[in-house]
Parts: structure tokens; C-alpha cells; sequence
């Protein structure tokens, strides 16, 4: 069933999540592009906004304040024309995405694109063993409406086109089931 925010808004929500290294950002914006929604890129605005409540030894890198993160984006994902993306998704609230999508990598292609980022060591083997786990899709399964949580495979730019063709028949299903 439709939440409430879905039932106000003429264009959809999307999320976009999965393990670093899946392609995201990448999707992302050229899908903000194509669509004319807006990117959202959640690292960056916490990044921007400071909205950290810590910092995190094991893996050096501040811990998200997601209470701020969300009462950041609220009024923005009351209307739609939004694709938001970030590495985790049970703490946003449910009410805000009316499509989600969780991009999968081969564990060999995520391997060498997180060691060209830099990764190594703990860091490089816990983002891997995610993926190897499921970790997001499983997350995604448990925080939102199976109907509307889709994978799609990320390996090459082969599949970003068709993810992209993808999604826009999903919006066209989404738009006509509102009418
Ligand atoms: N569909 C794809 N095919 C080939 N390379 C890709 C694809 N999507 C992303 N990449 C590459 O993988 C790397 C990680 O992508 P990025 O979008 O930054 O991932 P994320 O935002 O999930 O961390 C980048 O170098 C990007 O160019």
C-alpha cells in the first residue's frame, strides 16, 4: 500500500544504495541528469553540514548523526524528483522513497575498483565480505515494501545504460498506478 507522502507526490523518490564501490554516484547523477530530479548525495551533505556525531577508530572516518541527517532532507523529500544516495538505508524514514534499488557488483570488479580508491586492509575486506553477504539488500528487504526494493547488477557501463531504461519503466509504472 501507498504511504501518505507517496499518495502527495507526482514524481517518485528513488534510492539508491549498496556497498562503496557499486556505482552509485555514478548512476546517480546521470540519472538526475536524464530525469531532471535531484541528486542527493547523503556522504556530501553530511559532509557540508557537519551533521557527525563522532568519529569511528576501527575505521577512521566520522560516524553519520542520522537524527540531523534527516531532519535535513525531510521537507525536500516531501516532493518527489529526488535520487538519494548512500552506502545504508534502515535509518531513513520509509515514508520517504517510492522506488528502491540496491546495485550489486561481481566481487572481482568491486575488489579492484575499491583497491583503485584506495582501500586496503580491514577496510577493503569488510566492504567486500557486504557484498559477498548481501548486507544492503538484506537491509533494504527489511526496511521497506519488498514490492518496491529491485537489485541491479553493476559491472559495466553496459549496465548502467540498461539500469537507467530500467528505472524509467519503473517511473512510468509507478506515475500510471497513481491514476
Ligand atoms: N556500471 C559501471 N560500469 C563500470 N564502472 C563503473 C560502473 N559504475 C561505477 N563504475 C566505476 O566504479 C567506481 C565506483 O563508482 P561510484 O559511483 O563512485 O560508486 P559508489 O558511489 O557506489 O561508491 C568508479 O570508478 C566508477 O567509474
Amino acid at each position: 500500500m501507498a504511504n501518505f507522502y507517496s499518495t502527495q507526490r507526482v514524481v517518485p523518490n528513488i534510492l539508491l544504495t549498496g556497498t562503496p564501490g557499486t556505482g552509485k554516484s555514478t548512476l546517480g547523477q546521470e540519472l538526475a541528469q536524464q530525469l531532471e530530479f535531484v541528486y542527493v548525495n547523503v556522504g556530501d551533505v553530511a559532509k557540508e553540514k557537519e551533521l557527525y556525531e563522532g568519529w569511528d577508530q576501527d575505521y577512521e572516518c566520522p560516524i553519520l548523526d542520522e537524527d540531523r541527517v534527516i531532519d535535513e532532507l525531510e521537507e525536500d523529500m516531501k516532493t518527489g524528483g529526488k535520487v538519494v544516495d548512500y552506502h545504508s538505508c534502515e535509518f531513513f524514514p520509509e515514508r520517504w522513497f517510492d522506488l528502491v534499488y540496491v546495485l550489486r557488483t561481481d566481487n572481482s570488479v568491486l575488489f579492484h575498483r575499491l583497491e583503485q580508491r584506495g582501500y586496503s586492509g580491514r577496510k577493503l575486506e569488510d566492504n567486500i565480505q557486504c557484498e559477498i553477504f548481501q548486507t544492503i539488500l538484506e537491509e533494504a528487504s527489511n526496511s521497506y515494501l519488498p514490492s518496491i526494493v529491485r537489485e541491479l547488477p553493476s559491472n559495466t557501463p553496459d549496465d548502467m545504460e540498461e539500469n537507467i531504461s530500467t528505472i524509467e519503466d519503473h517511473i512510468r509504472q509507478w506515475k500510471a498506478s497513481k491514476r
